[in-house]
């Protein structure tokens, strides 16, 4: 039972809450029967067919429509008396700033991605509003409550490194399904249908003897659609393969892949046969091989020969199609016709590394790192969320708790929870730490400070750059001509050379106004960086960097993406006499001789893992 106390707070309180998907349905709907009568909404989404099956609050006469206002209105029908004021917005806009912050009493994070809930972070420990903040990955779940002076902040803990591959486990010996998928998604799908300039670190070797081209994926102008789609599927699953084997070193402790062509796996098909049944893709719905060819289930392990015809009709498809796309499509596990040409070539090549073959349904799993969300995760996490909530409000710190669910049977034990952290002391979101980057000031441009560092790592939305009293970039609308002119002119610029030159030793200014961000960065000039271990050709260090987001469609020179990395939390070594790390971080480095390694996308994995058991955690009271 609620006491008078709590009810009270509850009812005094105005809230926001960030994200209406899965958590938010439930925590707007816990909220209002718990006696909260001030809501706030935020979510920059519409409704999708695929969100009805958990996020209840939404109706198939939905689909569409903006989630804030459906859940406002969905909620107001069984509470009309409360007021639930709801924005179909993204939570970076600028109305959201600080002064809008400081307006609540607590804010609630139903978020799925790490960008905008660092963001969230910044702006409560501006405003100086407490955040509670959660997550889910199917089964596993969790709350954190984070309060500026009282417990660390949303990024006081370094998150983990997403499982990565190294490269010559993908393009040349696969031995899981996951392998293959990497290769079909982020290698293949990419040079065939991708910005034709980016590195890729496809194995494709291109002298085959039917072509003199010297890039065998280009279609000649009068090439037939299928002489085409054949000429590939025989390059990449059989010469290829066979030009790997040429390595008899790779094979001595390996089973030897089985080059795979087309006249083996449809010796009799000719190219009518595809496509005949073509036409029932008649214009009006989305191109599809599998309507095309009459295949309906997507839980069924389609044969060889059948994952042979898919791939053949997917890539007629985007040609006959999608031409238009072509040159500019990035892999999207909601584009049917391209999850079905990365099924289908995955299964190829599965088949010719002795992998066994999956279904599409499978298959979509792995490519977009879908881990099927569990509507009671959610349930149980917003109801964990008004419970931290309830305590926040009465500022009843000592009672916080991080509260981990976790799937355990052996320690018949859900939930698990834990007394929040201190502060990290070299958090340089919540403290004044300072940062070091290690760069060659020779050579490198402010640009590339400012994208790979300042914007990515440390993600800032709109940055402000002083050397000592010298402004030397400043981002946003409502600059002078001028002004921009000359900050655009900066950016081109090596640190040396800048108006205020950057040497070894100086000290870097970075401000985000939205953020009401500050930090400083000393330079430390340095010439030599290894290609590998250090890509970006500059080391942050100083504070420990949450997880970039690597992908190998910029094959060995990896490319970072910040715009929804992950979003688990966890590394011993960061907090002494605690454990929380992610299940299965890296992938061992596998039996490789290249050094540089792929990193699989992890979308939208949510969750903090204890390892310990929790008896033995080490309490670390905060103040
Ligand atoms: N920057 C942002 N501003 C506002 N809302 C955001 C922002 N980023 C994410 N969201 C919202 O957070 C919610 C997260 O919910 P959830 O994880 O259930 O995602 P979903 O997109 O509904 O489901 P799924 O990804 O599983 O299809 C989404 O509704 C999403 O629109
Ligand atoms: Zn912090």
């Amino acid at each position: 039972m609620a006491s008078a106390a709590s009810e009270e707070a509850v009812k005094a309180a105005k809230v926001l809450m960030v994200g209406a998907g899965g958590i938010g349905c439930e925590l707007l709907k816990t909220l209002a029967l718990t006696g909260f009568s001030d809501i706030h909404l935020i979510d920059l989404d519409t409704i999708e067919v695929s969100n009805l099956n958990r996020q209840f609050l939404f109706r198939k006469s939905h689909v569409g429509q903006s989630k804030a206002h459906v859940a406002r209105d969905a909620v107001l029908k069984f509470r009309p008396k409360i007021n639930i004021s709801s924005y179909h917005a993204n939570v970076k806009d600028a109305q959201f700033n600080v002064d809008f912050f400081k307006q609540f009493n607590v804010v609630l994070n139903g978020l799925d991605n790490l960008d905008a809930r660092r963001h969230v972070n910044r702006l409560c420990l501006a405003a100086e509003v407490p955040l509670v903040e959660s997550g889910t990955t199917g089964f596993l779940g969790q709350v954190t409550v984070h309060v500026k002076g009282k417990t660390e902040c949303y990024e006081c803990q370094p998150k983990p490194v997403p499982k990565s591959y190294p490269v010559c486990t993908i393009t040349s010996t696969p031995s899981k399904f996951v392998h293959c998928i990497v290769w079909a998604k982020d290698l293949l799908f990419a040079k065939l249908f991708g910005d034709k300039n980016q590195d890729n670190d496809l194995n494709v070797h291109s002298k085959d003897g039917s072509s003199s081209k010297s890039d065998v994926f280009e279609r000649d102008v009068d090439e037939d659609l299928d002489q085409y789609a054949r000429r590939i599927y025989d390059h990449v699953f059989g010469y290829n393969i066979e030009v790997a084997l040429d390595n008899e070193e790779t094979w001595k402790n390996r089973r030897r892949p089985t080059p795979v062509y087309i006249r083996d796996t449809l010796p009799e098909e000719t190219v009518q046969q595809n496509g005949t049944s073509r036409e029932c893709n008649n214009g009006h719905e989305e191109p599809s091989a599998m309507a095309s060819l009459g295949f309906r289930n997507p839980q069924e392990i389609w044969t060889l020969a059948d994952n042979s015809r898919v791939f053949l009709e997917t890539l007629k498809l985007f040609f006959e199609k999608r031409q238009k796309e072509i040159g500019n499509l990035i892999f999207d596990k909601d584009d049917q016709l391209a999850v079905e040409l990365v099924t289908s070539a995955a299964n190829i090549r599965a088949h010719s590394f002795g992998i066994p073959l999956h279904s599409l349904f499978e298959a979509k799993g792995v490519a977009g790192n879908i881990v099927h969300a569990v509507a009671t995760t959610n349930a149980m996490i917003a109801g964990l969320i008004v419970i931290e909530a309830v305590k926040v409000l009465q500022g009843d710190y000592k009672n916080y708790r991080m509260t981990y669910c976790l799937e355990h049977a052996k320690r018949k034990m859900l939930l698990m929870p834990v007394e929040p952290f201190e502060p990290n002391e070299s958090c340089y979101v919540c403290s004044e730490t300072p940062l070091l980057l290690d760069v060659n000031t020779k050579t490198t441009k402010l640009r590339e400070v400012i994208d790979k560092i300042i914007k990515s790592k440390l993600g800032m939305n709109l940055p402000l750059v002083m050397i000592g009293s010298t402004l030397v970039f400043e981002d946003g609308d409502g600059l002078e001509e001028d002004e921009a002119a000359n900050y655009a002119l900066n950016l081109e610029k090596v640190l040396a050379e800048l108006p205020a030159p950057v040497i070894n030793g100086t000290k870097l200014t970075v401000e985000d106004f939205q953020q009401e961000l500050s930090c400083s960065i000393n330079i430390k000039h340095r010439e030599e960086f290894d290609e590998e271990k250090e890509p970006d050709g500059m080391v942050l260090s100083g504070w420990s960097a949450p997880v970039e987001k690597q992908v190998t469609s910029n094959g060995g020179k990896l490319a970072a993406s910040s715009s929804s990395a992950h979003d688990t939390v966890g590394d011993a070594s960061a907090n002494p006499g605690t454990k929380r790390k992610l299940d299965e971080v890296l992938e061992s480095k596998e039996n490789c001789d290249a050094s540089s390694s792929a990193q699989v996308i992890e979308d939208d994995d949510d969750t903090i893992m204890l390892d310990e058991d929790p008896t033995l955690l080490k309490k670390k009271r905060s103040q």
